[in-house]
């Protein structure tokens, strides 16, 4: 299995439960609700994404024949030698076109604890440590449950309660990055305040201007 990687940076996670963690990004090339170009964005099913996943030109980034070879280019961005507190984040792109069990494997062998951000359209592997699922409105949810639940709000068709009986640990609302994002970020906050069932999720990472 050949691996198509955009870029692998360390830095802090900013979203969801683990905000402010340290934290190796390993971003997969490609989407299936979006072709990353922006003359199809309007086409797309996702129209919103703040990612360029484009080829494997990014820091770090490249084409990696095998699984151990993937593990190594994450262990090789992580600060210290020693294994504890490693974790790696895998994103996109969509990171479940490409993460299969011998990847998370070969992580797991390499000390790393591993989350994944997703749309939720395709079945993940085996081993998963955390499993972040960020639905998408007009997309077919195959992921029903996981440990976290981040719904981007607001999304045209996408009421926060019909997410509600799925099977998560946490449900959150990650208010939508676009020319009005504080507005956004004002109607997250008092849909959080009337629907204690959902905790907001802020992209930390913007406002603290790291990657
Ligand atoms: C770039 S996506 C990659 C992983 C996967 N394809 C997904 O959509 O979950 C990473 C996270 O960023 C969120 N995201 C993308 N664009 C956003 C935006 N404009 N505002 C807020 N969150 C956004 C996604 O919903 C997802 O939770
Ligand atoms: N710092 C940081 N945290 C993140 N959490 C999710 C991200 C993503 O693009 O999936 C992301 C990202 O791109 N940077
Ligand atoms: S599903 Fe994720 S990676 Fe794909 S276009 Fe949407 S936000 Fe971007
Ligand atoms: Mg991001």
């Amino acid at each position: 299995m050949t691996y198509l990687i955009k870029e692998i940076f360390y830095t802090l996670q900013g979203e969801g439960s683990h905000a402010g963690r340290p934290a190796v990004f390993c971003r997969f090339s490609r989407c299936n609700l979006w072709t990353g170009r922006e003359r199809d964005r309007a086409r797309a099913i996702c129209q919103f994404c703040d990612t360029d996943f484009v080829g494997t030109d990014g820091e770090g980034g490249g084409r990696f024949t095998t699984a151990d070879d993937l593990a190594a280019a994450v262990e090789a961005a992580w600060p210290t030698a020693d294994r504890a507190h490693r974790f790696v984040v895998c994103t996109g792109g969509e990171p479940l076109l490409q993460l299969d069990e011998d990847a998370v494997n070969a992580l797991h062998d390499r000390g790393f604890e591993v989350a994944v951000e997703t749309n939720g359209t395709r079945p993940a592997p085996q081993g998963i440590d955390w499993l972040c699922v960020s639905p998408k409105i007009g997309s077919t949810l195959v992921l029903t449950h996981g440990d976290e639940l981040k719904l981007v709000y607001p999304q045209v068709g996408g009421d926060p309660a019909q997410f509600e009986d799925l099977n998560f640990r946490h449900f959150r609302l990650q208010p939508l990055d676009d020319a009005h994002r504080e507005a956004h970020t004002r109607a997250a906050v008092e849909y959080c305040m009337k629907n204690p069932r959902w905790t907001l999720s802020l992209q930390t990472h913007k406002y603290l201007g790291i990657q």
